[in-house]
């Protein structure tokens, strides 16, 4: 591990984009020489000279054939165009300045490189730490889940118990089953919601542009892509204890009307939730632009590993994760109610299913929520890693957050998750479902909870 902090955060940055960690090495050498070790001109504007000239270089080596000068990067011009927006768009320099050529061919100084695990088998390295409810332990890598869908390998790791994984389909998007209203149209982004005027990196304004204005009137992201505190103690606060002003209710609940559509009962209340909203298409910023961390994808060393408690398979990051770091998205079949609903009536009592999200931040500021506009995500048979994230009761070590990404009709968001204090490498990772443990009508049937928390809710 870098012992220099200004050397781990360049390292944490440049990952959070998908740059490996051997690429950000060479040009750090090589910008740290041309700089004479000044960091102040690497940590400008977010890192944004590092990420220009991996790109610039990733891009000169897509349109030239020679390659003999480039600083060291392989041929894969597959990640960075992965990274960005469901794979739509490629990353350009957009006057930024572009100084690869001037890193060419000179020299090297020596740096340390923090520790990461790419091995077919491992051992736990965190030998004597104790992440909490992980002993070291010797495990084997067997296969990227992610079927090479996301900006990195999310493993599956395998100890001597022989649990079979449960079948689903990787998916790192979410895709609306059938009847889900979910229009994402340029049309619907008005022009004052975004920030056509800005370029480069909107969290180097002096005021925060018109996508900030949605998030408080600040960005909810630091310059190194952490959530800010601020930001992330509030969000907690909601969630952990919440007062009643941090409730709303529907005047016609579409949960109450799935229960029982006849003779609805009054709304049992919403939590209110924070949004953060990123920059989009609309927006004149750069790609790299700070406030667009949730849109660029996973960017951690997840596995998925076989809890020792009763709770089946779980999630833990291989690196040790600040507080406010983006993990994942919940990823799964954009359903309405009723299509949950119907597929929860159906599915057999011993079938173990994922625990489906409510998107339901947003339903107080809408009147009367049409049965196509009440939606979820269910990643039982489609989703990402996040549907292997297990449930811990009030002090779970991640938050989902809503977050806007171009889509203004707030009945449809994306939910992230984020650290919600420092992390050790291989501790489990795990999130608040929020399950009233005590409510028998429930349609999803709580399971009995083994999460060792001190508040544990299911006593
Ligand atoms: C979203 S999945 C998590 C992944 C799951 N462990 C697996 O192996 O597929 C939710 C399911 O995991 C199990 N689970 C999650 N948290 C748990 C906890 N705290 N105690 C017991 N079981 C838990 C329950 O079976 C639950 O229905």
């Amino acid at each position: 591990m870098a012992h220099d902090p200004k050397v781990r955060q360049a390292f944490e940055a440049a990952r959070r984009l998908g740059i490996p960690d051997e690429e950000t090495k060479l040009i750090l050498k090589k910008l740290l020489k041309l700089y004479d070790k000044k960091w102040e001109f690497i940590e400008e504007n977010n890192y944004q000279t590092l990420f220009d000239v991996y790109f610039d270089s990733k891009n000169d080596k897509i349109t030239s054939s020679s390659g003999a000068n480039n600083v060291g990067v392989e041929d894969d011009p597959e990640r960075p165009v992965k990274r960005i927006h469901s794979g739509e768009q490629s990353p350009k320099s957009q006057g930024l300045g572009r100084i690869s050529h001037l890193l060419r061919n000179s020299g090297t100084s020596t740096l340390e490189v923090p520790c990461c695990n790419t091995g077919a088998t491992g051992t736990n390295p965190n030998n004597g730490q104790s992440a909490r409810g992980n002993s070291p332990e010797n495990f084997k890598i067997v296969i990227d889940i992610a079927k090479g869908t996301e900006n990195v390998e999310v493993f599956l790791v395998s100890d001597d118990r022989n649990d079979p994984l449960p079948r689903f389909n990787y998916i790192p998007h979410n895709i609306v089953y059938q009847n889900a209203h979910v229009q994402v149209s340029l049309a619907r982004i008005a022009d004052e919601d975004c920030c056509a005027g800005c370029s480069g990196n909107c969290l180097s304004l002096t005021l925060p542009c018109a996508c900030a204005r949605e998030t408080g009137g600040e960005f909810a992201y630091n310059s190194l892509g952490q959530l800010k505190d601020s930001f992330l103690d509030s969000c907690i606060e909601m969630k952990v204890n919440p007062r009643v002003e941090h409730h709303f209710y529907c005047t016609d609940c579409p949960i109450e009307r799935f229960k029982n559509d006849v003779k609805p009962e009054k709304c049992k209340g919403h939590l209110l939730r924070k949004f953060i909203k990123e920059c989009g298409r609309k927006c004149g910023c750069h790609m790299l632009c700070g406030n667009r961390i949730v849109q660029r994808g996973i960017t951690c060393n997840l596995q998925v590993f076989l809890t020792k408690e009763k709770k089946g398979w779980g999630v833990r990051s291989t690196n040790a994760l600040p507080k406010g770091t983006f993990l994942c998205e919940y990823v799964g079949e954009i359903v309405t109610n009723m299509e949950l609903y119907d597929r929860i009536m159906k599915r057999s009592r011993n079938e173990r299913h994922t625990y489906p999200v409510m998107l339901d931040a947003d339903w107080g500021s809408e009147g009367v929520l049409k049965d196509e506009d009440a939606l979820c995500l269910d990643a039982t048979y489609h989703g990402n890693v996040a549907r292997f994230i297990n449930h811990r009761c009030h002090d779970a070590n991640l938050i989902d957050i809503p977050v806007e990404v171009e889509t203004p009709d707030r009945h449809y968001y994306r939910l992230a998750f984020f650290t919600t204090r420092d992390i050790k490498a291989y501790e489990e990772l795990t999130w608040d479902y929020g399950i009233d443990f005590s409510d028998s009508e429930h349609p999803v049937k709580a399971f009995k909870c083994c999460c060792r928390s001190p508040m544990c809710r299911d006593t």
